[in-house]
């Protein structure tokens, strides 16, 4: 279970989070939405430690992050791709990871293969395209086996195989009773995939719901979406006339 209470956090004059606070259950995908800079970044990062806020917690099961005795044994997340080492294969940037956390070496090529990156294991990861890099990413969040995990934005610059696999992986982490934490722009996947809303703006709490509640009566999740988020979007485009 995830649950951030109160989170704050200011960036000079810029507000990112103002008082938001959420429950994420095990055993159901929780989906994260929000326009650009709502503040969905800033809320996993301060849930991974990475970033802190000015007011408020974050736990993973009842504990702040830096309060894990094996962090990568008890949370995953993929938080930005290209996070390793260019020179370093997959095989061994995963290595590393499992040697610093006592987890053993024989996952490294489970969650490769689970990831579909088995045949390029050896490769230099810096030779990486996006999609490859974010699945090695997902790789090194599934490494430790953990029960709560993390994705920010997980299809960015997968094929439609990989949105697929994305999809079937994220509900059957759901299925096993792990808590899935999951932030993606492509509403109609995430109506596909998610069991749970959690919608954000300008950094506060706009829905806490089902995806069967934000589209009871036949409204569409991105007609629900926009009704909640049309007074929080901070960055629109034009079209040329
Ligand atoms: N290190 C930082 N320095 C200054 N401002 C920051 C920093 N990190 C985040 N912000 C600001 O905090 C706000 C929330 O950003 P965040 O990246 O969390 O949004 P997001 O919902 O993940 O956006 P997107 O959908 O575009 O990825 C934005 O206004 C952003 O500019």
């Amino acid at each position: 279970m995830i649950r951030t209470s109160g989170l704050t956090k200011r960036y000079g004059a810029t507000t990112a989070m103002d008082g938001l606070g959420f429950d994420v259950r095990p055993g159901a995908v929780t989906g994260f939405l929000g326009p650009n800079g709502s503040g969905k970044s800033t809320t996993m990062r301060m849930v991974m430690g990475l970033d802190h806020p000015d007011h408020g917690t974050a736990t993973i099961n009842g504990k702040p992050y830096r309060e894990l005795r094996w962090p990568l044994r008890e949370v995953g997340a993929l938080l930005e791709a290209r996070t390793y080492h260019p020179g370093r294969s997959a095989w061994n940037h995963l290595a590393a990871l499992a040697a610093a956390s006592d987890i053993p070496r024989s996952r490294v090529g489970e969650v490769l293969t689970t990831v579909g990156l088995g045949a390029v294991a050896r490769k230099r990861a810096g030779g990486f395209s996006l999609g490859m890099s974010q699945r090695l990413g997902i790789a090194a969040a599934l490494l430790g086996d953990p029960a709560v995990l993390l994705f920010d934005e997980p299809v960015n610059g997968l094929d439609p195989e990989g949105v697929r696999w994305i999809r079937d992986l994220m509900r059957s982490l759901a299925a096993e009773g792990r808590t899935v934490l999951l932030s993606s722009h492509l509403i109609s996947e995430m109506a596909l995939t998610a069991d749970h809303l959690i919608v954000i703006g300008r950094g506060r709490l706009l829905a806490d719901s089902t995806v069967s509640e934000l589209t009871a009566g036949g409204r569409s999740l991105e007609e629900a979406f926009f009704a909640l988020t049309s007074g929080s979007a901070e960055y629109r485009g034009t079209t040329p006339s």
